[in-house]
């Protein structure tokens, strides 16, 4: 089974296209875990880290398809934080759960097949496609966010390590934030650069097709640009969709429903603050606060599965 097969098929048994950010920032960490801190060094901030993010995918494990780990929260941490999220992707892996490693790596083609190399290919992944789990990713997860402005060589090693672990990637084409459009709006010959993007990730993906007509080569489009959204569904119709910028960045609803195909499927949305600081958001701090974060980060999956479900 290929990686876009898998997420699909999480996305109907979960019933749910939520993906779960794991963004795990000091200063909002629900008190609890803050308190039980043995020190301020990177270490015990590591643990605490590998801790809320470990709960939270027990959380939400049985009601969306994948989380996110955001690598550079983990980064920040040093030698610590990186130990940190191999645990907890290993974690969301265990869990059964779809792992997207959010790097945005990427360099020359040389160099990007040993971010290939280190990041592509989990043992479930492989394994469902009828290979061998132990040829995994030494990180094990099932895709990475990967940047595509060094070009189409750039990407291929990263197509060629999908092809052996059946693993995914999401090229950058249209990002979330407000300054993206400096780059990716800009003309290049009849088109701009992230339609020029789009075009590149359709011909990676044509001769990659599973039974639904989707490939390994997804795309990361951003909730705040709606408009886009459709026109970029319409132009990577084999390419499963990865949605930042729900809920924290204004993302709602309406504006992703355009991602989905007309099974409800197609496309994994991302939520990573407004779910797991939901203990600290209006809607939900006087019933959960810190002492119940984990009914918080429970309620708040719940509440935007079913605003993407209506
Ligand atoms: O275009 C992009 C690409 C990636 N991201 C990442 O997604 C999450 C969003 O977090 P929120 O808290 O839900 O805003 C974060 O890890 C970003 O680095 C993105 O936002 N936009």
């Amino acid at each position: 089974m290929t990686f876009s097969t898998r997420i699909n098929k999480a996305i109907a048994r979960t019933g749910s296209v939520t993906c779960v950010g794991l963004d795990p920032r000091k200063a909002q960490l629900p008190a609890p875990l803050r308190d039980s801190l043995a020190d301020q060094s990177p270490q015990a901030w590591a643990q605490a880290y590998a801790q809320f993010c470990c709960e939270i995918i027990d959380v939400v494990q049985d009601i969306v398809p994948c989380v996110k780990p955001q690598a550079a929260f983990f980064e920040q941490l040093g030698p610590a934080g990186m130990v940190a999220l191999g645990d907890v992707i290993a974690h969301a892996a265990n869990a059964g759960l779809i792992v997207i490693t959010d790097g945005k790596r990427n360099d020359i083609g040389s160099t990007a097949t040993a971010y290939a190399d280190a990041y592509l290919g989990s043992a479930a992944g492989i394994a469902a496609a009828g290979g061998d789990p132990a040829t995994a990713s030494p990180w094990g997860g099932d895709a990475l966010t990967v940047s595509p402005y060094l070009g189409r060589d750039s990407i291929e090693p990263f197509v060629d390590v999908c092809d052996r672990r059946a693993a995914g990637v999401f090229v950058l084409v249209k990002t979330s934030n407000p300054g993206g459009g400096f780059l990716q709006d800009l003309r290049c010959g009849e088109q701009t650069v992230y339609q020029t993007v789009a075009d590149l990730v359709t011909s990676l993906n044509q001769e990659r097709l599973d039974a639904d007509g989707y490939g390994p080569i997804g795309a990361v489009v951003g909730a705040t640009y709606p408009e886009q959204l459709v026109e970029l569904r319409a132009a990577m119709p084999h390419s499963i969709l990865l949605v930042p910028g729900f809920g924290a960045q204004g993302g709602a609803a309406d504006d992703v429903r355009a991602a989905l195909d007309e099974s409800g499927r197609g496309a994994v949305i991302n939520s990573s603050r407004g779910i797991i600081f939901a203990h600290a958001r209006a809607e939900f701090s006087q019933q959960y606060g810190d002492a119940k974060w984990q009914d918080a980060v429970r309620a708040a999956t719940e509440e935007m599965n079913a605003q993407l479900k209506k």
